[in-house]
């Protein structure tokens, strides 16, 4: 390859983020959320795509439809199977933001350790934690997948917030609580995080 340079100068370099995010008139970023299950994440996310895609901006959803039917259909909700979901989509993600897209993950990513794990892989400048903080009690009389009532009848093991820990996100760049605030005021206040960061001047 190198010998050949002065005669395809075109090869000098592999094309970089920089050029991808030029290419697509935005900046990338990793919205990451975390909360409950049935706590919003992924309505949040649809919304928020929906949003971002009207001003021109280009994104990818990933989320349990996406990633834990497909590369993660391997993996179940142990300790050791969620650090290795996370750990995955995390790396998917990088791909992603190396492409200059926007990357929005709704994953329950129950833990600090964890989801500090993807931060480490995915860059912390570029990482902005989403909490979704939905209490339990709204996020179970939803119980938009009817999971909820299977976990308190011992029907599944290991399920966050009945059986398996939760633990709060010490510094999220943004709460939303979804019992308090509407779908349209959470993706307000997301544009208002985000915009300044994505727009290219
Ligand atoms: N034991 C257990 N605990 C938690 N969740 C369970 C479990 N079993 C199945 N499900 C369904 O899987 C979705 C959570 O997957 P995640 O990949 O987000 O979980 S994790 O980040 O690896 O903890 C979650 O979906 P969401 O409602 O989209 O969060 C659940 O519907
Ligand atoms: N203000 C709100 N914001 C987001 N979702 C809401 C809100 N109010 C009710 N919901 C409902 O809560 C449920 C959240 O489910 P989902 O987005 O799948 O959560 P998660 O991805 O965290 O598991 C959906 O059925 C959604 O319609």
């Amino acid at each position: 390859m190198e010998e050949n340079n002065h005669i395809y100068p075109i090869f000098d370099r592999m094309l970089m983020r920089k050029d991808k995010e030029d290419l697509l008139k935005q900046h990338s970023v990793m919205v990451w959320f975390t909360g409950l299950s049935g706590s919003g994440k992924s309505t949040i996310a649809i919304a928020l795509e929906r949003e971002l895609h009207k001003r021109g901006l280009l994104c990818r959803i990933l989320d349990g439809d996406n990633i834990r039917s497909g590369i993660n259909n391997n993996l179940g909700f142990t300790e050791a199977d969620r650090v290795e979901n996370i750990r995955r989509i995390a790396e998917v993600s990088k791909l992603f933001l190396d492409t200059g897209v926007i990357t929005i993950a709704a994953f329950i990513s129950p833990n600090n350790d964890i989801r500090e794990m993807a931060a480490d892989i995915i860059g912390q400048d570029d990482f902005l934690e989403v909490y979704v903080s939905t209490p339990l009690e709204e996020c179970e009389r939803r119980d938009v997948k009817g999971l909820y009532a299977k976990a308190r009848k011992g029907e599944i093991k290991n399920f966050t917030g009945i059986s398996a820990p939760f633990e709060e996100p010490a510094h999220p760049a943004l709460t939303l609580d979804t019992s308090v605030l509407s779908l349209e005021e959470s993706v307000n206040k997301l544009l208002e995080l985000i915009l300044p960061r994505i727009q290219k001047k």
